[in-house]
């Protein structure tokens, strides 16, 4: 086919293919997020609408991109870790980065209503840049995700600190800062903990620990994409949540600790007459946490209890048809994105229900 006289300026496109054999990462951030909470009038330091819709628009692109194996969110920003071996867009960054960023962003807006029920849409359009970062080291790939929930425990301790002190403490901001300035994470807790009643390592994990996407197994007839909604259960005040466990290993600013930090242990009972801030029906439970809970298979041992699955199975057949009949529940499972709010510092994650993260992956032909 002839070509015409101006296709010449194909030639000015550059190849921005990444390198093959390490880890794509994309990070997504909200610009201006200060502005658009301030003007959406997000909760103060965590808006539990602001959380889940984000974590609804992070699904969402997992969902479609199904080389995506793990997530995590926090505050306004969200990481993607894509499998080492991926050819998607021939690692062409721009097109990565640009069909992450837009989905994640018009999901945000499409499901903006399912969280914001007041409010039809964003008062004005929300904006998500995006930036790809190679890794090529799974050492490099765990600190990343250390650094990112070191982060989210870091600010989010602050942040707590801050709207007690203003809020509550009825200091200026200007005040609470000074207040906080010098102060370390063990001070911090003291505080909360002598002056607001307030046990931080009882509070929510998704406020404390962010939020972590995961492919595991789940009910298959669980609709891949039915991912809402979860704002019945999540809002303040409601009776359908159900307890979720919290993990209780502390993160502090020079990393993970495992088993509970001194200052939970030391403040691990709630004052007499005070109710701990995860009450039975915490508005803090998302539908997929109840999910997990109820579904034995999304468990935190999730792995586990699918090999478990397949023993059964194989019990299953010897044991004849009317076991057949009581042991469905394995048969029913599929690969789903699932949602947690669990410590991802240190190997534990890593050996555990994020070893298919890192796993070798069988050897594919290159294109040429
Ligand atoms: N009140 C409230 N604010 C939030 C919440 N989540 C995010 N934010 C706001 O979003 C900001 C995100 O931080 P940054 O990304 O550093 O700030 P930014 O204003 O988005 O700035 P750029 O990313 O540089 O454009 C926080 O500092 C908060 O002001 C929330 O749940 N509640
Ligand atoms: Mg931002």
């Amino acid at each position: 086919m002839a070509k015409s006289k101006y296709e010449y300026v194909k030639e000015f496109e550059t190849d921005d293919r990444m390198l093959r054999n390490v880890y794509v990462l994309v990070r997504i951030d909200g610009k201006g997020f200060h502005k658009f909470s301030q003007t959406h009038d997000f909760a103060k330091p965590n808006d539990v609408r602001g959380i889940n819709l984000m974590n609804h628009a992070a699904r969402c692109v997992m969902h479609e991109l199904d080389d995506i194996v793990l997530a995590f969110g926090e505050s306004d920003e969200y990481s993607f870790l894509f499998r080492k071996s991926t050819d998607l867009y021939q690692r062409r960054e721009a097109k990565i980065v640009s069909t992450v960023v837009s989905l994640f962003t018009s999901a945000y807006v499409y499901y903006w209503n399912d969280y914001f029920t007041d409010l039809k849409r964003p008062l004005y359009p929300p904006v998500f840049d995006g930036r790809a970062v190679l890794y090529p080291s799974e050492v490099e790939v765990k600190d990343y995700f250390a650094w990112r929930q070191a982060d989210t425990h870091i600010n989010n301790l602050f942040n707590t600190s801050f709207w007690a002190l203003v809020e509550e403490g009825g200091l200026t901001p200007k005040a609470a800062e000074a207040r906080l300035c010098g102060t370390d994470s063990k001070d911090k807790n003291e505080m909360l903990f002598t002056e607001f009643n307030t046990n931080y390592s009882k509070l929510p994990a998704m406020y404390r620990k962010g939020s972590v996407l995961l492919r595991e197994q789940i009910p298959k007839d669980a609709d891949k994409d039915a991912i809402i909604p979860t704002l019945p259960e999540t809002l303040p005040g409601s009776k359908s949540a159900k307890v979720v466990p919290v993990l209780d290993t502390a993160i502090t600013e020079s990393g993970l600790q495992s088993g509970p930090d001194p200052i939970s242990e030391s403040v691990s009972e709630v004052p007499s007459g005070q109710s701990s801030p995860i009450a039975v029906d915490s508005p803090f439970v998302s539908q997929e946490m109840i999910m997990q809970e109820g579904s034995s298979t999304i468990s935190s041992e999730g792995k586990k209890r699918s090999i478990d699955a397949n023993e059964a199975e194989r019990q299953d057949g010897e044991e004849g048809p009317a076991a057949k009949k009581e042991a469905p529940a394995f048969k029913r499972m599929k690969k789903g994105v699932v949602i947690d709010h669990i410590d991802i510092i240190g190997e534990k994650f890593w050996t555990g229900r994020g070893a298919y993260i890192l796993a070798p992956e069988k050897k594919k032909k290159l294109r040429p």
